[in-house]
């Protein structure tokens, strides 16, 4: 359930508080803007992420799947201000099991539609794969930059937070985790 009006009041109560007057000319629709953008970036609590999965196809290749640079915009459930950054999604299909690529950016966007850290966007992505693929292993690294390391606070601007999340062969295989990792960072270094 998500509630415009409330953000609405809610916005125009900020507006008062910072000492503006919400119903100069600029402003008046700004509450129902707010309200509408809020519905769009935190769609992903109207969604199960993992349902993106659920269309699995059959293909015998038991290599490494690796769909890197997909694009995500989240926001740090701090401040509610944005963290921006990549997630590089890697998996190893078992018994043919594997998912359409885009499915993999779709799931990435579904966990981070919502108030995030980014340590449990990267978990909740590779547990999600990990639950409904069932494949040999799963690496998910996220890079981003938190607007409130940037914009306030420490201002230290530029600072990149890498996470990792790391399940099956390629916790246990050494190998297979540094492969992936060069994969990821190919063409970067
Ligand atoms: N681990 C983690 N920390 C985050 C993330 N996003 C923001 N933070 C941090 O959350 C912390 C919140 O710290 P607080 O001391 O409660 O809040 P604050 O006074 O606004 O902190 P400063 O940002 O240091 O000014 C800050 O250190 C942020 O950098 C995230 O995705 N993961
Ligand atoms: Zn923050």
């Amino acid at each position: 359930m998500f509630d415009l009006p409330k953000i609405e009041q809610a916005v125009r109560m900020i507006l008062e508080a910072i000492g503006e007057d919400p119903d100069r000319e600029g402003l008046v629709e700004t509450p129902a803007r707010v309200a509408k953008m809020y519905q769009e970036v935190f769609a992903g609590l109207q969604e199960d992420p993992q349902e993106h999965l659920s269309k699995i196809f059959s293909e015998e290749h038991e290599e490494m799947v690796l769909v890197k640079d997909i694009r995500l915009y989240s926001m740090c459930e701090h401040h509610l201000i944005p963290f921006i950054g990549k997630a590089h999604v890697c998996y190893i299909p078992r018994n043919g099991k594997v998912t359409g690529l885009s499915k993999l950016a779709r799931l990435v966007n579904g966990y981070a539609r919502r108030p995030q850290l980014q340590e449990r966007l990267t978990k909740q992505i590779a547990d999600a794969i990990m639950n409904r693929l069932n494949p040999y292993g799963v690496m998910v690294v996220v890079e981003a930059e938190h607007l409130c390391m940037s914009m306030r606070g420490v201002r230290s601007p530029g600072a990149t937070t890498v996470t990792s999340a790391v399940r099956g062969i390629f916790k246990k295989n050494e190998s297979s985790r540094a492969e992936a990792l060069r994969l990821i960072t190919k063409g970067k270094l």
